[in-house]
């Protein structure tokens, strides 16, 4: 939406031979996991952490990992327990968004990416790069922030040592800060949604993102944050409107609620908790 780019003219850097790295919005989608084994069972973590559905086709007996999982997630995991058949794919050609192998059968692996190709369904294939139309990295997740790391296969050990230092480098409470931003981009755009506030609804979270520290963040209250809305609703006919310090937001919790505005938003807010509850 916005670049954040300080000097229109200062263009970035592009180093080419990298690969794309996304968030893929892959919940509820169907995905074919093909194997039973240790590495599956990390290709499990990240599906079902991404809320996949996902069909796992592997002769029994499954690694214990698997297992669990299968039993945790009975609604989004389903087991078929032989050996991959090409029809598993020819037969619900619509059905999956995603297929990975992670089978120690390479012939087998190859038949399988081949018929991905065919119809067009991208595929990763573990322990053959050259059949991987992506790679998965290494990945730190807190909530709702996530972090890859990927060598673009140069390097997988070397991947999750790096991925390790910037955890312990990270905030002790940003996912749950996050999370709370979250929460307030959210209600700002329900007790602000004119189109026309966009710029100075953007300019305003910009502010508020930058103004408090991780430990004030996460824990941020239902009223604290009703009564930065009321801020916002307050002052937002001003150009450059600015975000209450720590202080003064702390201050506003003591203070009786008989400001119209506070009340008007903390019923919204109220209105978003049983909407998100229905
Ligand atoms: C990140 C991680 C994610 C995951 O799989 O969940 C991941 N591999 C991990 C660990 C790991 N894998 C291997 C070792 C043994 C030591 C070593 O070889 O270094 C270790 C380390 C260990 O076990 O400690 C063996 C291996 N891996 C690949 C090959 C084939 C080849 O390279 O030709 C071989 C056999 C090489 C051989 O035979 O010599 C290929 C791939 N592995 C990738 C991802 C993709 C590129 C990732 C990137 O760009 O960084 C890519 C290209 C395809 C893919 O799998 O998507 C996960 C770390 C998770 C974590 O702990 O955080
Ligand atoms: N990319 C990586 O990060 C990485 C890391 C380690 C190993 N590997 C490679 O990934 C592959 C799997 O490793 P693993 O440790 O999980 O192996 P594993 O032996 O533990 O598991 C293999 C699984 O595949 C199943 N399987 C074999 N043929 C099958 C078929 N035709 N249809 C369905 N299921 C079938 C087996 O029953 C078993 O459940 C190996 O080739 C290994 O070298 C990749």
């Amino acid at each position: 939406m916005t670049t954040g780019r300080a000097d229109p003219n200062n263009f970035p850097e592009i180093q080419t031979g990298g690969s794309l790295l996304i968030a893929w919005q892959i919940k509820g989608k169907r995905v074919l996991l093909v194997g039973g084994g240790e590495v599956a069972a990390t290709r499990l973590v990240h599906l079902l952490s991404a809320d996949a559905l996902v069909t796992l086709i592997a002769p029994a007996p499954l690694h214990p990992e698997v297992s669990f999982r299968l039993t945790q997630f009975p609604n989004s995991l389903t087991w078929i327990p032989r050996a991959f058949e090409s029809t598993d794919l020819t037969d619900h050609a619509n059905d999956y968004s995603l297929i990975l192998t992670a089978i120690d059968d390479p012939v087998a692996s190859s038949q399988i990416y081949k018929l991905a190709h065919q119809l067009k369904i991208p595929a990763n294939i573990a322990d053959v790069p050259p059949e991987c139309d992506f790679y998965f990295g290494s990945v730190h997740r807190d909530g709702p922030l996530q972090i890859m790391v990927s060598t673009n296969g140069k390097g997988p050990r070397l991947a999750s040592t790096i991925r390790k230092l910037i955890a312990k480098a990270l905030p002790k409470n940003a996912g749950r800060a996050i999370e709370q931003m979250g929460e307030l981009r959210k209600k700002l755009r329900e007790v602000a949604p004119a189109q026309e506030e966009g710029k100075r609804r953007m300019d305003w979270i910009k502010k508020v993102s930058d103004a408090y520290g991780w430990e004030e963040m996460g824990t941020m209250t239902g009223e604290d944050m009703a009564n930065l809305l009321a801020w916002y609703r307050k002052e937002g006919g001003e150009d450059g409107l600015e975000v209450p310090t720590l202080d003064e937001l702390r201050a506003l919790r003591k203070e009786k609620k008989q400001d119209g505005a506070v009340e008007e938003v903390e019923k919204k807010v109220e209105d978003l908790k049983m909407e998100e509850k229905a």
